[in-house]
């Protein structure tokens, strides 16, 4: 089931300091993080949208791609360039390094909806400010917050008062992300691992 009243932006920008190369294009079991990001995008919604500094993602994933309209604000700034560029109401946001995350912890998030609040997961380490749900609407209060150089996505879901779902601690590998070079290999062995037992 896709949902048809929300777009799905893969939020793939950023300087990657800690990694050394651009993250997205890192290869996780053999193919490059966004298209795992991409495929989990596919499983939400019919719309996605890249939001990145390579305009030549377009053709490469025949996916419209989108640069921050205000460049170097990180991830919030990633969210608030997919706010303006989507023509539905709501907005999955995803990340580019958690390749283990699933659909069904955004249905959850779909399920959660409510009087135009944000929605975000939260594991049992905290807020999962990348995993989360938002409206056209929220664009403004972002705007406000990037031009005052409030550049934190906590602070946008706090402001907004946003709907929290939690999620147990057997979800917690789900949420795991790439920081450096040596997360990946250690995903990909959860990640072989658990497809091997499932
Ligand atoms: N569009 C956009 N995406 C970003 C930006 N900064 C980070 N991201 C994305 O946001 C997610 C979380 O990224 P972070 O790990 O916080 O930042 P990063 O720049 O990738 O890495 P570091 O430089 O090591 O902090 C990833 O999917 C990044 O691709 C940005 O300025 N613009």
């Amino acid at each position: 089931m896709k949902i048809t009243e929300a777009s799905a932006a893969i939020i793939a920008g950023g300087k990657s300091r800690r990694f050394g190369s651009p993250k997205h294009q890192a290869l996780f079991c053999g193919r490059p993080l966004i298209e795992w990001s991409i495929e989990l995008a596919a499983s939400l919604s019919e719309r996605i949208i890249l939001i990145a500094s390579e305009k030549q993602l377009e053709q490469k994933f025949g996916l419209p791609v989108a640069e921050d309209v205000v460049p170097g604000k990180g991830p919030l700034g990633g969210i608030l360039t997919a706010l303006k560029h989507i023509e539905t109401e709501w907005l999955f946001v995803l990340p580019v390094d958690m390749p283990l995350l699933k659909k069904d912890i955004y249905f959850k998030l779909w399920e959660r909806r409510k009087n135009g609040r944000p929605v975000v997961a939260v594991s049992d380490t905290g807020i999962e400010s990348m995993v989360s749900l938002w409206r056209r609407s929220h664009a403004a209060l972002i705007e406000s917050l990037i031009m005052s150089d409030q550049l934190k996505i906590n602070v946008a879901l706090r402001k907004l008062n946003a709907e929290e779902v939690f999620f147990p601690a057997e979800f917690s590998v789900f949420f795991s992300n790439i920081n450096f070079k040596e997360d990946l290999a250690r995903l990909e062995k959860i990640s072989k691992a658990r497809g091997r037992a499932s």
